[in-house]
């Protein structure tokens, strides 16, 4: 029912959802506000030069002076040379004449100054002389500059699974049977503070307190699935009543499938319900698993919901009996891209879902539900569900201003950006917010190229160097498809691509096909750059260099996840070199190797290289249907 009436909105939100992962820059920086605002100031004056100089020359030599009587110029005389006494303009003045290039610049001025002095209410020009503007450092709210510091390699830092205090056995039979014997620093840290933030049961903060919002910063491949999956799970094992207890909401489908076969694997046989809500089923499918009406109203089949916002909000809308006043933890993953995607005003949605006053409530109602605000004798009298926020990212902004935007309440910052020398992440506040850490086992290259030695560097990867399961990173889906054709042409390598062109179904597919190794080569656009986790990914190649520093992070993190070792090369044109290496070094990244193909190596593919091209020249002349059809191709 609900399905054709909000079809349009949901075609926005969820191409919105698709659409991959554009990094914009996380530009935060006052000073460089503030010299915005100086170039800003300094335009306008030089404009106000120019109106002025039009209306002198329009007005020679003031006729209006010089018909003024005498006395009254003579006043005017005076009070300019008596504001030369004065401290403040005469500084003024100074700068204006220490100026010698504005003289220079505008001689017409400066004459026409000496020959006649000012009326009383004209505006002296000046500010041109560069004056050193003063750095603004940021002072960072205490809990983004003193956050709990998580440690980054994660081999030395394992915690047996045993060590962790207060996990069920239930789960810790399920950890045992996926192989989990330990937990990654994230997860030894962000385990327990959650489970803590519940001691008192889920249903109530600690003291009746609202609890802590907690933000995860960890290198990609660390575990932050595990770290929040583990403690909701356990903590709504206690649940009596079937509802939407927790939300956990990402940017794309097949990252929330892949959050939700998490979350299946831990609650399977526990008695708690996951439902999928990415649109991947229809709308009616989504809303028959989600709520059943009853005799005297309607009930929830779901106590965590996996979600893309475009769906989510949908059914917030459209479904009857779908609530989310119960709801204890929102999980955000891919917190940062999750900001960046606001003005979609999900989370406003949600956060008035949670507090909607239905008509079951008042009084009589143990719990309340009421947006947290100063305590008083009335609001501290009921027990009040609280809602808490975590927040998991490999390249969380450390923005204030970004980070307002979620309505954090308390928040506690876990992070394992900080300087390896002092461990001390507030060494350099401005810095650190740029700073990004990436996993221990990567070993990052960059091989020097010419737009068109590109695609034979990469067959030379694959097929000289026998790289295995190689993930290949373009800027767009037609390069991506273009370098499959001539992939596909040349032969010898099973190759497949990976774009917003591919329907979810084939998605899946061609992931999981890649994940057991059927194919060698997966050319991608940033759609499968975030939280993809594909076992078994050795090499990451980044045909294309990403514009952003958070695209190169995440590239390049679908290797070397779990503590294990992983390469990623990047293809860089001359032009490109010297500010794609100053970018990661600015990042805090360890120096790039630089990784040169000789061109030797390269002439045994040329022939059959140039037969590839030829090949695809003749397909696209006589206009192959094929080529529109992106797909798999088996040698
Ligand atoms: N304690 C653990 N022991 C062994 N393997 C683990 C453990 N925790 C997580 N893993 C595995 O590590 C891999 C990476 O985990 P996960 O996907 O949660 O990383 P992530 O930090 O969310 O990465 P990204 O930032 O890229 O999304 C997964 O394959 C997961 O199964």
């Amino acid at each position: 029912m609900g399905q054709q009436a909000g079809s349009d909105s949901k075609e926005t939100l969820e191409e919105a959802d698709l659409a991959p992962a554009g990094e914009a820059e996380d530009d935060y920086t006052p000073a460089k506000a503030k010299r915005k605002e100086n170039r800003k100031k300094s335009t306008t004056l030089q404009k106000r030069i120019g109106t002025d100089l039009e209306e002198n020359s329009g007005q020679p030599e003031s006729k209006s002076n010089l018909k003024r009587p005498q006395d009254e110029r003579r006043n005017e005389k005076d009070s300019a040379t008596a504001g030369e006494q004065d401290g403040s303009e005469t500084e003024e003045k100074k700068e204006i004449e220490g100026d010698e290039n504005i003289e220079k610049m505008t001689p017409v001025i400066a004459l026409k100054e000496k020959a006649t002095p000012p009326p009383s209410n004209f505006m002296v020009l000046g500010g041109h002389c560069r004056k050193t503007v003063q750095k603004v450092q940021p002072i960072l709210p205490q809990w983004l500059a003193q956050p709990k510091l998580v440690h980054k390699r994660i081999k030395e830092n394992t915690v047996p699974v045993q060590d962790i205090p207060g996990i069920h056995p239930k789960l810790l039979k399920k950890l045992e049977a996926n192989e989990v014997e330990s937990f990654f620093p994230v997860q030894a840290e962000v385990i327990p503070a959650i489970l803590e933030s519940a001691s008192g049961g889920f249903l109530v903060g600690r003291g009746g307190y609202q609890p802590s919002d907690i933000c995860v910063s960890a290198p990609t491949g660390s575990g932050k699935t595990l770290a929040f999956v583990i403690p909701v799970v356990q903590l709504l094992l206690e649940r009596v009543v079937c509802q939407v207890r927790a939300l956990a909401i990402l940017p794309t489908k097949e990252l929330a499938q892949q959050v939700g076969k998490v979350f299946n694997i831990y609650t399977d046989g526990m008695g708690l319900k996951v439902v999928l809500v990415t649109g991947q089923k229809s709308f009616a499918k989504e809303q028959e698993i989600l709520v059943q009406k009853t005799l005297t109203g309607y009930r929830s089949l779901a106590d965590i919901i996996v979600a893309t916002p475009g769906r989510l909000v949908y059914h917030i809308e459209q479904t009857p009996g779908f609530s989310l006043r119960h709801l204890r933890f929102l999980i955000i993953d891919e917190a940062d891209r999750m900001i960046d995607g606001m003005h979609q005003d999900w989370l406003r949605r949600v956060v008035k879902a949670v507090y909607q006053v239905e008509d079951d409530s008042g009084p009589k109602m143990l719990f309340q539900r009421t947006e947290p605000g100063p305590i008083t004798a009335a609001s501290a009298c009921c027990l009040q569900i609280p809602l808490q926020k975590l927040l998991f990212s490999a390249t969380l902004t450390r923005n204030p201003e970004k980070l307002q935007q979620l309505g954090l309440y308390q928040p506690r910052l876990f992070t394992s950006v900080y300087s390896e020398k002092r461990g001390n992440p507030a060494e350099n506040e401005q810095d650190a917010e740029k700073k990004y850490t990436l996993p221990e086992g990567l070993s990052q290259f960059y091989v020097p190229c010419t737009l068109n030695s590109k695609p034979l560097l990469l067959l030379h990867f694959i097929l000289r160097m026998k790289f295995t399961r190689v993930l290949c990173f373009t800027n767009s889906k037609e390069t991506s498809h273009r370098l499959f054709r001539l992939v596909q042409a040349f032969g010898g390598v099973t190759v497949a691509e990976f774009s917003s062109w591919l329907t979810p179904g084939e998605r899946q597919r061609t992931l999981k096909e890649f994940e057991q190794g059927k194919i060698q080569l997966l050319i991608s656009t940033d759609a499968t750059a975030r939280g993809i986790d594909i076992k078994g990914v050795k090499s990451v190649i980044n045909y294309d260099a990403p514009q952003f520093i958070r695209s190169y992070i995440h590239r390049v993190g679908r290797t070397a996840r779990a503590g294990k070792a992983g390469l990623a090369f990047t293809m860089l044109l001359k032009v490109q070199e010297r500010k794609f290496l100053q970018m990661l070094r600015d990042a805090g990244s360890q120096e790039l190797e630089r990784q040169l193909v000789k061109s030797e190596n390269l002439k045994p593919l040329l022939q059959k290289y140039e037969e590839a091209l030829s090949k695809l020249q003749e397909i696209v002349k006589h206009c192959h249907p094929s080529l529109l059809e992106p797909k798999v191709q088996h040698p």
